[in-house]
């Protein structure tokens, strides 16, 4: 609870530019030492917490009461948490136990830094349609150019949203190309909607795309175009 504070507080302060703000303490992450109590680890991270602002609030209602009748799915999201993914993706490693190891301590990438300073995103898949909105409020440990998000950020969120699409789809699949055209830069702090969809599969071969708008859908962010290919269950991963 303390530390929840401490978190929260220390958020706000580099949201508002305080100086004197100490740095997070640097932590070696494949510390046996390393642990996270069971709440962070079960926490679902794609809910409203204080550091979202008005837009992220307002789609993130807006999206929830679409739901209600089915047609979408709010996508939980786990810092640390596969549960059935683990038992899915089991079978590419031949050594289950150091494979164990390395999951006990790692962090999804985009839920690895503190509330509202890095990934702020819910994810909601269209049912129907078979497509993933994501949308994204980027805090400020994501500058590449002053004032705006890094690149890496972006493609980070994109390829995440796609990542998502495609299991969705197909389950345990891999980026293998992705392709993204940056139109505009992302003003930090911001919100913006992801949308992404399957366009193709051909064989083990899915084919998506997806683009970044404005929450007003004016102005048009990013492009991208990717291929992610279906793992072979014959295959190992190392
Ligand atoms: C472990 C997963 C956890 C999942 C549960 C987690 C749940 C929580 C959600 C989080 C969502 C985050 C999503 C992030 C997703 C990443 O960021 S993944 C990280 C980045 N990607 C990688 O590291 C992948 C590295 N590459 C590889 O391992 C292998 O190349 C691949 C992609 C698995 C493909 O290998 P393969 O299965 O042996 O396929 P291969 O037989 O070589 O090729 C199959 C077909 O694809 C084509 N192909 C393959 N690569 C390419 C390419 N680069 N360009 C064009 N064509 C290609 C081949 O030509 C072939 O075509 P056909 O001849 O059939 O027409």
């Amino acid at each position: 609870m303390l530390r929840s504070c401490v978190s929260r507080l220390r958020t706000l302060a580099v949201l508002r530019g305080q100086p004197g703000v100490a740095p997070l303490p640097a932590k070696d992450p494949w510390s046996p030492r390393r642990s996270f109590s069971s709440e962070v680890i079960h926490m679902d991270l794609s809910l409203p917490n204080p550091s979202w602002n008005e837009d992220m609030r307002l789609l993130f209602d807006q999206f929830m009461k679409k739901s209600e009748d089915g047609s979408w799915k709010h996508l939980p999201s786990y810092k640390s948490k596969f549960t059935q993914r683990t038992e899915d993706i089991k079978i590419y490693f031949p050594d289950a136990k150091l494979m164990k190891e390395k999951l006990s301590q790692a962090q999804l990438f985009p839920r690895s830094l503190e509330e509202g300073l890095g990934f702020e995103y819910a994810m909601f898949h269209n049912c129907v349609e078979d497509r993933i909105v994501c949308i994204f409020q980027g805090g400020p440990y994501l500058q590449g150019a002053p004032g705006f998000l890094h690149g890496g950020a972006i493609a980070t969120m994109i390829d995440a949203t796609l990542g998502a699409c495609a299991i969705v789809a197909v389950g345990v699949a891999m980026t293998a190309s992705l392709n993204i055209s940056f139109k505009r830069p992302i003003p930090l702090g911001s919100v913006v909607v992801i949308n992404s969809q399957v366009d193709k599969v051909e064989g083990r071969k899915l084919f998506l795309s997806c683009n970044i708008r404005s929450v007003d859908e004016k102005t048009v962010y990013s492009e991208a175009t990717s291929l992610f290919v279906k793992l072979d269950p014959k295959t190992r991963l190392t």
